[in-house]
């Protein structure tokens, strides 16, 4: 096992790389690997973590404001970093290839030594042009390996990877893949040493088997490859999660997980409904999903229609019918069943998601419109359950974009319903990193809510709402980040701030909480829809 493997002090490996039983050929053939535990390790424990992965790569966004080395983000230039840093920092430009930004000469110095000395030259002669993330992170495991900065272990363990090379240049997405390998293999100039073949399959590998690198509050900044990390398999139902804090990456267990269980992660948001998963998996990383939560099917409970497709208002019934004539019923994806009136609500069911689609293009005040109206519409419907997807996604970006927008009386509303009925629906275990993170965006606009002193609705304490909220990811942020995490660092900053804040002598009682919980209940109803 590779040095910088953190497993909370346990001298034993926390894992091992074996043929998994998910993992299986049209002849039900074992044709790859998966990850499984050493040992047992409870819910909220973490199984192991990385100091770093072997690559990570920054998108064209965080180039500008994040730095080269550690990730750390300039204050103010990423909603999910100024939910949880508090310290402002700069990045200044490479001046050789002004490429990438570092925040110290300390970060520059480790990202020279790691790769950038033989890159810096490459990178200038693109005179301000951004690689795609999969073809840098393929062009710097070719530079490290060729400058002998890669193992002998680690190029074993990363050349083993199912690489889907065929799959992939079948799929229309990626058709462009021999011009993108050609790309990594010219710019990083390796041709001395490896084939365009070979780099065709490196470059697949990337694609299938890299994560999104995210801030600790889930913000993608980039892309991750890594050849332990590499070897988890997925599952909807998973046992385990990853969170990030700067380069540093950790396994954490959302389940129990027994010793030679296999550990599984989600490579997708499993809220969304059996047909868009299996979908999004077959078509990205080209299996059938058959996990305990898709051997459900479309049974569970997150997958319910609130009224029966069979039962649809004639409005609405007429509204479906119009868009038949589009694709929407017919894809997959929004297959709902063999019916009329179901193949109304996959049209239905289609239209919605595009829309979803389509705000995630527009930002501001276009980006609000177009939610809201579909969030009436899904209202309106009567079809969709508030934690239906894509209702609920539809309201993190409202949520979002109206804090950007400092709208925050607006917004406000809409996080005590993600709080009262989605959350609990969609993660139903409490220190779920996304249930705690949105808990805590919650938390924050209550705190800031208090602090310009809004008035919210009458008897509203918004004081100690907040105060309320800041003390429940207090006590789960250890669950979801680990004890030594930013992102624990900084809710605990900020419940002693708000403990402080309150003056000497004044506590607030458990039945002054009670009270305030029921009214942070009543305001989820200020919202129709
Ligand atoms: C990140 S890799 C995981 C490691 C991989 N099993 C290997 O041996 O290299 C992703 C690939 O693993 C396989 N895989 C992951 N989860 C799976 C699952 N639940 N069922 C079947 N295959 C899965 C798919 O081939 C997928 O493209």
């Amino acid at each position: 096992m590779a040095s910088n493997v953190d497993s909370a002090g346990a001298s034993q490996p926390p894992y091992y790389v074996a043929r998994s039983d998910i993992c299986v050929s049209g002849n039900e053939r074992r044709v790859g690997n998966g990850m499984f535990a050493s040992r047992d390790f409870e819910a909220g424990t973490l199984i192991f973590a990385l100091k770093r992965p072997l690559v990570g790569v920054l998108d064209t966004k965080a180039l500008q404001n994040t730095c080269g080395n550690c990730y750390a983000s300039a204050q103010g230039t990423s909603d999910g970093s100024t939910m949880f840093l508090d310290r402002s920092i700069q990045v200044s430009a490479c001046v050789g290839c002004k490429y990438y930004r570092y925040c110290s000469k300390v970060c520059q110095k480790k990202a020279w030594q790691r790769v950038h000395k033989h890159e810096c030259k490459i990178l200038k002669e693109l005179n301000g042009r951004v690689l795609p993330p999969a073809v840098q992170a393929t062009m710097e495991i070719l530079i490290r390996r060729k400058h002998g900065l890669i193992t002998e272990q680690q190029w074993q363990m990363l050349c083993a990877l199912q690489a889907h090379s065929l799959e992939l240049k079948q799929n229309g997405k990626y058709n462009d893949i021999g011009l993108m390998a050609m790309g990594a293999l010219n710019f990083s100039r390796t041709q001395d040493t490896y084939t365009i073949d070979f780099v065709e399959q490196m470059y697949s590998r990337v694609l299938t088997n890299s994560l999104t690198l995210v801030t600790p509050t889930y913000d993608p900044i980039g892309l991750v490859m890594d050849e332990r990390i590499a070897n988890i398999n997925h599952s909807c139902d998973p046992n385990a999660y990853i969170v990030m804090d700067g380069p540093e990456i950790a396994v954490r267990a959302l389940k129990p997980v027994q010793k030679d269980e296999e550990i599984y992660i989600s490579y997708i948001d499993a809220t969304l409904p059996y047909a868009r998963r299996q979908a999004e998996l077959k078509s990205h990383w080209f299996f059938t999903c058959r996990c305990i939560k898709c051997q459900k099917g479309t049974t569970t409970s997150e997958e319910a229609w609130a009224t029966d497709p069979h039962d649809l208002s004639h409005e609405w019934k007429r509204k479906g019918t119009a868009l038949l004539t589009k694709d929407l019923a017919t894809d997959a994806r929004n297959y709902v069943g063999e019916s009329q009136d179901e193949r109304i609500v996959a049209a239905l069911q289609g239209w919605v998601f595009d829309t979803y689609q389509t705000q995630q293009r527009m930002s501001g005040a276009e980006a609000i419109k177009c939610i809201q109206d579909c969030m009436q519409d899904c209202h309106n419907s009567r079809l969709w359950p508030v934690y239906r997807q894509p209702f609920a996604a539809l309201r993190d970006d409202l949520i979002v974009n109206m804090l950007s927008e400092q709208k925050y009386a607006s917004a406000w509303p809409h996080c005590a319903k993600r709080y009262r009925d989605i959350l609990p629906e969609l993660y139903p275990q409490v220190a779920h990193p996304i249930r705690v993170i949105q808990v805590w965006q919650t938390a924050l606009l209550a705190m800031y809510l208090a602090g310009e002193k809004e008035f919210v609705m009458e008897g509203a304490d918004m004081c100690i709402i907040g105060l309320m909220l800041v003390k429940e990811v207090q006590g789960l942020c250890v669950l979801s980040h680990g004890e030594t995490s930013a992102f624990t660092t900084s809710v605990r900053r900020k419940y002693e701030e708000v403990l402080g804040g309150l003056g000497p002598g004044v506590s607030i009682t458990d039945s002054q909480m009670k009270e305030q919980r029921e009214m942070l209940f009543k305001m989820a109803d200020s919202v129709a829809y």
